[in-house]
């Protein structure tokens, strides 16, 4: 926790005035027993009416003053705390937006998702209770006890007994509960990842009439989760009954050993009254205090979680942006290039081994292979989503690693592979692809993308509104609509990863022919399990099991690439294959 107390730094302010109300809250709190042995040794012994009167208006007027620093607490604590959330959410949002896919593989994003809301609305919770009671519980506890030596020392004695007692008790249920939290939150994160999982595949868990085997899953999963719940409650349910023994059993022996002295004439009736008023006090105080660990303590296991997603350092380092790369005179620098090129995701097996290839500016490189073979591999090493491990991947002969990821990433257009569009309108989703850009820009990326017909359609046009992951639009306007997302920037480089599966026949001819005519010196990258639709590229690159099988027209790879030859030959016919 004490790792995120950076985040208070711009709530220094409200930091301090906050446990200092709440500390001016209990000087008033620590006089009214005064007050009140005042009553009964004064004014009811004398049956003083106006005495008493005054008294009572002192108390209620002590009791309107404690409330006002107790809302001024409570306003600078949740003011800071509320802070501390926002930022901690932001920096957290940064980091894990600068994480490569690498980590975020590595963590998984429903943990993410748990992280970046449940513990962190845990943290922020943790900072409001500490700062409202951090001071005042242990002020109240000192104060109770020192107020109490004032009236009598021997009685005093009880409470220097009790308070060790009590704090033995909150520290042990402290000690047994922080790990079963950690845990509790653990478990959590299942959760919410059996319950991502279902939700976003809610069409096809029906399809396949997987609902109760889905909810026998989710019982069991939270069945443990509300175990685990039950267990660390009943541990923490002992924190009441135990600390109320005590300060029970205290007051029974103050009353006792009090009233002896009250006897003697050592303390009055009064004074006997505020010793007991403070033992309630320390008690109430104390359980706040118990309160408030608990509270921390779910917090600090929380602050850990938050904590390892910041020590998740980002493994790729961002280039400086010095391009280096030039042609030599005369020679034509490859858009792209491959140079033995070889890549395993963290823990697997090589995907990629040993590629090679260029494309030249304003080449259409086709990439086919079976399914699992490295296309999308190949690909996510153009923008760096993956860094290379052995060889290395050039664009405009100069390694991606030394581009900015902006200078990249501009030069490069990606579809991937599931088409993703986010709530907003269809112009904001395209404009993600190039802020500034005019309706006209736009227009002509949806003519490419042949998507004009469908939006045109649309009664709203370029303002129709599109729901959450884009679905009142079909597989195929999914698609188009994510092409023209990625054309609108004018990049250098287009990718399109299987982006056109859904498109029928004539629409993805049309789609490749519009590219072509209307993107030049676009060097254009179309992978494809359809042999179809790259058989036309400048060359085409052949993929097996990671290995790069075949490079060459359609043409070459039919005479020499066995692989291809046998992809062609299963998908059109011996005509279609020479046409
Ligand atoms: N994030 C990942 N973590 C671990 N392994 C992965 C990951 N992504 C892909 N792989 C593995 O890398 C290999 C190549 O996968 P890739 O997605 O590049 O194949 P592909 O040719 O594009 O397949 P498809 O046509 O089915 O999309 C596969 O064996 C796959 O299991």
């Amino acid at each position: 926790m004490l790792k995120l107390v950076r985040y208070l730094k711009n709530y220094k302010k409200e930091s301090i005035i906050g446990p200092l109300f709440k500390l001016l809250e209990a000087c008033f709190e620590l006089l009214v027993p005064l007050v009140v042995a005042r009553i009964i040794d004064v004014g009811i012994r004398n049956q003083d009416i106006p005495y008493i009167l005054k008294m009572c208006a002192i108390m209620v007027a002590f009791g309107l003053l404690g409330l006002c620093c107790s809302l001024t607490a409570q306003y600078f604590a949740a003011k800071a705390a509320a802070g501390f959330g926002t930022e901690l959410r932001r920096d957290m949002f940064a980091h894990i937006n600068g994480l490569s896919y690498t980590e975020l593989d590595k963590i998984g994003t429903s943990t993410l998702v748990t992280r970046m809301t449940s513990d962190i609305n845990q943290a922020q919770a943790g900072v409001n209770l500490v700062l409202r009671l951090f001071l005042r519980s242990p002020f109240i506890v000192v104060g109770a006890v020192i107020m109490a030596f004032t009236i009598d020392v021997k009685l005093a004695l009880i409470f220097l007994v009790l308070v060790p007692v009590l704090s033995v008790v909150i520290y042990g249920i402290m000690l047994l509960s922080i790990p079963i939290y950690r845990k509790v939150q653990g478990r959590l994160d299942k959760v919410m990842l059996m319950t991502r999982e279902n939700l976003s595949g809610v069409r096809v868990v029906r399809a396949f009439s997987r609902q109760e085997d889905e909810m026998r899953d989710f019982e069991q999963e939270s069945g443990g989760l509300m175990k685990i719940q039950m267990l660390v409650g009943r541990i923490s349910a002992l924190l009441n009954p135990l600390t109320y023994i005590i300060i029970n059993g205290a007051v029974i022996l103050v009353l006792w050993a009090g009233g002896r002295t009250v006897d003697m004439g050592g303390i009055t009736q009064g004074e006997l009254a505020a010793l007991i008023n403070y033992m309630s006090q320390i008690l109430l105080a104390l359980i706040a205090l118990a309160n408030l660990i608990i509270t921390f303590t779910k917090a600090s296991a929380s602050a850990v979680r938050i904590n390892a997603v910041f020590a998740q350092k980002a493994d790729m380092k961002e280039g400086s942006g010095a391009v280096t790369g030039t042609g030599t005179a005369g020679k034509q620098v490859p858009k792209v290039a491959f140079d033995h090129v070889s890549f395993a995701y963290k823990g697997n097996k090589e995907s990629l081994t040993d590629i090679n290839f260029k494309a030249m500016p304003g080449e259409t490189i086709g990439i086919i292979g079976g399914t699992g073979s490295g296309k999308s591999t190949v690909i996510n090493l153009i923008p760096r989503f993956y860094d290379a491990a052995k060889g290395a991947v050039c664009v405009d002969g100069t390694d991606v690693k030394d581009y900015t990821y902006r200078q990249l990433r501009k030069k490069v257009g990606i579809v991937p592979q599931n088409a993703v569009l986010f709530s907003g309108t269809i112009r904001e989703n395209i404009k993600w692809g190039k802020p500034e850009a005019t309706d006209q820009e736009i227009e002509e990326a949806l003519i490419i993308a042949q998507a004009k017909d469908f939006v045109d359609s649309k009664q709203e046009g370029l303002d129709t509104k599109v729901s959450q992951g884009g679905k009142n639009f079909s597989g195929g306007q999914k698609q188009r609509l994510t092409i023209a997302r990625a054309l609108v920037g004018k990049p250098e480089i287009l990718i399109l990863d299987d982006s056109a599966s859904a498109l029928d026949f004539a629409t993805d001819a049309r789609l490749r022919q519009a590219i072509a005519d209307r993107t030049e010196g676009m060097t254009v990258f179309i992978v494809s399990q359809r042999a179809a639709s790259i058989k036309n590229a400048d060359r085409i690159l052949v993929l097996d099991d990671g290995r790069q099988a075949g490079l060459g027209t359609h043409e070459e790879l039919l005479e020499n690439c066995q692989v291809y030859r046998e992809i062609c030959l299963s998908q059109l016919s011996e005509e279609e294959v020479k046409r």
